[in-house]
């Protein structure tokens, strides 16, 4: 499976603005390199612009859906769809989207743990059911959303469930680049699949991101890896057979004992 990562700045509070940017970068990455399945970064439509989400969130079916999954069948192309947010019953989401080469819904996913360093519990709502599997091109994959990546249980259900790599959309800081790095490498080596992630660069009200999207194999070695702080495009395909050649090196599946281990 080719991929191509959309590593992006996003314009704060300007929906139309970033549509017309990821369509133009959609555009050019089709033409030129003919990936499988494009991955963009969390809230890209609008950035962390918090205090304006009760006008910028879009009701379910809106703009911002109808239009990836246009380009998504214009192209016939996987769209790993980042996050944006959406209305529903009054509520507003950090909600995920994969759609398929048809422009089908594939899935999608309402972040579950919001960012307490962020406020995001103030103005957003958390998703109510866990992260689940779901197929592109026959394969199983997953799906989380940047804070995300702090729970391993969440990835280790992901795992359970057969996902053979699990993609991270995020606006992850600066401040913890560190964490950004390690937990991703950590969960490929826990979970011996593959870690996919797009997060975006630039600044925010005073909140710097960094960048450094990447690839992190089943063993744990950064196949790719972009700069902290340029729009960049990671393009690389994903070759799962190492997902079962490093389950079969070291199996950590076969060797879990969970009747033992602690619910919590
Ligand atoms: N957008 C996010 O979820 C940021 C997460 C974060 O800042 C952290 O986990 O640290």
């Amino acid at each position: 499976m080719k991929l191509a990562i959309y590593q992006m700045d996003i314009i704060p509070g300007n929906p139309e603005e970033n549509r017309q940017k990821v369509a133009k970068w959609i555009n050019e990455v089709c033409e030129t390199d003919k990936p499988d399945t494009l991955v963009l970064p969390e809230m890209w439509t609008t950035a962390y612009t918090l205090d304006d989400l009760h006008d910028l969130a879009e009701d379910e079916s809106e703009i911002t859906l109808t239009f990836i999954k246009e380009l998504a069948k214009k192209w016939q192309v996987n769209l790993v769809g980042g996050s944006f947010a959406t209305k529903e019953n009054d509520k507003i989401f950090n909600r995920a989207v994969v759609i398929d080469r048809k422009g089908n819904l594939v899935y999608q996913y309402d972040k579950m743990h919001l960012v307490p360093m962020l406020n995001e519990h103030l103005y957003l709502e958390g998703g109510q059911s866990s992260a689940e599997t779901f197929e592109l091109d026959g394969q199983k994959m997953g799906i989380v959303i940047c804070y995300d990546l702090r729970f391993p249980e969440l990835m280790r259900g992901l795992a359970l469930e057969g996902a053979q790599a699990v993609y991270i959309v995020a606006e992850w800081p600066e401040a913890r680049s560190n964490h950004w790095k390690v937990l991703q490498q950590a969960r490929a080596i826990e979970n011996q699949m593959y870690i996919v992630s797009s997060n975006r660069v630039g600044e925010y009200d005073g909140v710097e991101f960094c960048g450094n999207s990447m690839i992190v194999n089943p063993w744990g070695d950064f196949i790719h890896f972009a700069t902290q702080d340029q729009e960049e495009t990671i393009v690389a395909s994903l070759d799962l057979e190492k997902v079962k050649e490093v389950r079969e090196n070291v199996p950590v599946f076969k060797s879990r004992t969970p009747d033992f281990y602690k619910s919590l």
